[in-house]
């Protein structure tokens, strides 16, 4: 008999986050306005910026891109940033990453204003993260707990393995789901023997960027999969490329429920950026703080 598990798609859970930004949105006085600045031409960069503006617009915020130049120096850069956070007008900032060399990511991510800082990489949001208090959240970790949610998936008491432990996905998921009552263990890949480690997992996060590392052995039936990695698989005899998880596709078969990719964690990642937008100027303007 082949079990095949329940499918967390994306789509429907950011929908709901987006209706909700919207609404709230709409009370402010002003459309919330995001600003994202990329430098160079990478594709994957240039086609997720591209997919955050047009969703932006779409929702009704005020969006704008820089494409500045690969060889942008940091000065640029931080000269750029320094405008953007005395701009009032601005309620959102992000730097797309990776940045080029000649460019360091943590000064970049520390000039930008933490009230505008809707990536949450800015040293204070990350500080708010691990203590547990309000703070604006890394979009990806949080839209996976937002798709939890969506999807009721129980969170507290559970026990969740993440593998992978960036700055952007792994350590603030961890946090997340430790401020949501999890028992948490964090995987990277220095841990020996990953398998018997994610099989204890009641929720398991996967963002490391190898494509299939985990296979269905790996999985503990009925465990609850959620699939961060994106890989692009080149096509055969000049096929098509496709997108392929960090997840081997048969752990469907292990897996009480597992997020698809495409169309799972990535949408969410977009619409909790939005969201954050509209946090940061509801708290800009005097309103609520961020949740
Ligand atoms: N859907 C979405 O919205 C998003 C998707 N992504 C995707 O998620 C993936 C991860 O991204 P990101 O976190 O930025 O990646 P990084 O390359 O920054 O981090 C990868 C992590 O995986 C760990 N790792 C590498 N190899 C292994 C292994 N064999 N076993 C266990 N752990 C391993 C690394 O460990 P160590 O620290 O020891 O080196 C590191 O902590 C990528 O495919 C990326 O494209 C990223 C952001 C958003
Ligand atoms: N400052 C900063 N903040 C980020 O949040 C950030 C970043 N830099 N650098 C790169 C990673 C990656 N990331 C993704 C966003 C959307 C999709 C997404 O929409 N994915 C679609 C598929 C997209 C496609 O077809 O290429 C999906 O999974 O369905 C994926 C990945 C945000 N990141």
């Amino acid at each position: 008999m082949t079990v095949t598990a329940r499918l967390l798609a994306g789509a429907p859970a950011a929908e709901a986050l987006l209706a909700d930004a919207a609404a709230r949105a709409a009370r402010l006085s002003a459309p919330p306005y995001l600003v994202m600045v990329r430098l160079g031409d990478d594709p994957a960069s240039v086609s997720y910026v591209r997919g955050k503006d047009r969703k932006a617009r779409e929702v009704g915020l005020s969006s704008t891109v820089h494409a500045l130049p690969e060889t942008t120096t940091q000065a640029e850069l931080l000269d750029l940033i320094a405008r953007l956070n005395a701009d009032d007008r601005v309620n959102g900032i992000l730097v797309q990453l990776p940045l080029p060399a000649q460019i360091s990511e943590q000064a970049a991510l520390h000039a930008i204003d933490p009230r505008k800082d809707v990536d949450g990489f800015h040293p204070l949001n990350v500080g708010e993260l691990w203590a547990g208090r309000p703070a604006l959240r890394p979009c990806t970790p949080a839209g996976i707990l937002a798709l939890l949610d969506h999807y009721r998936i129980a969170v507290a008491g559970q026990r969740a393995v993440v593998v992978g432990r960036s700055h952007i996905v792994g350590r603030p998921l961890a946090g997340l789901l430790l401020n949501r009552d999890a028992t948490v263990t964090l995987a990277h890949s220095r841990t020996p023997d990953l398998g018997a480690v994610t099989r204890e997992a009641d929720l398991l996060c996967v963002a490391v960027g190898q494509a299939h590392l985990i296979t269905p052995d790996m999985v503990k039936p009925g465990a609850t999969v959620i699939d961060v990695g994106i890989n692009r698989v080149p096509g055969e005899k000049g096929g098509k490329a496709h997108l392929t998880g960090d997840v081997h596709p048969d752990a469907a078969q292990v897996a009480g429920a597992i997020t698809p990719v495409p169309g799972g964690v990535g949408p969410m990642t977009i619409a909790q950026l939005l969201a954050n937008t509209v946090t940061a100027a509801e708290m800009q303007s005097g309103g609520q703080a961020a949740r």
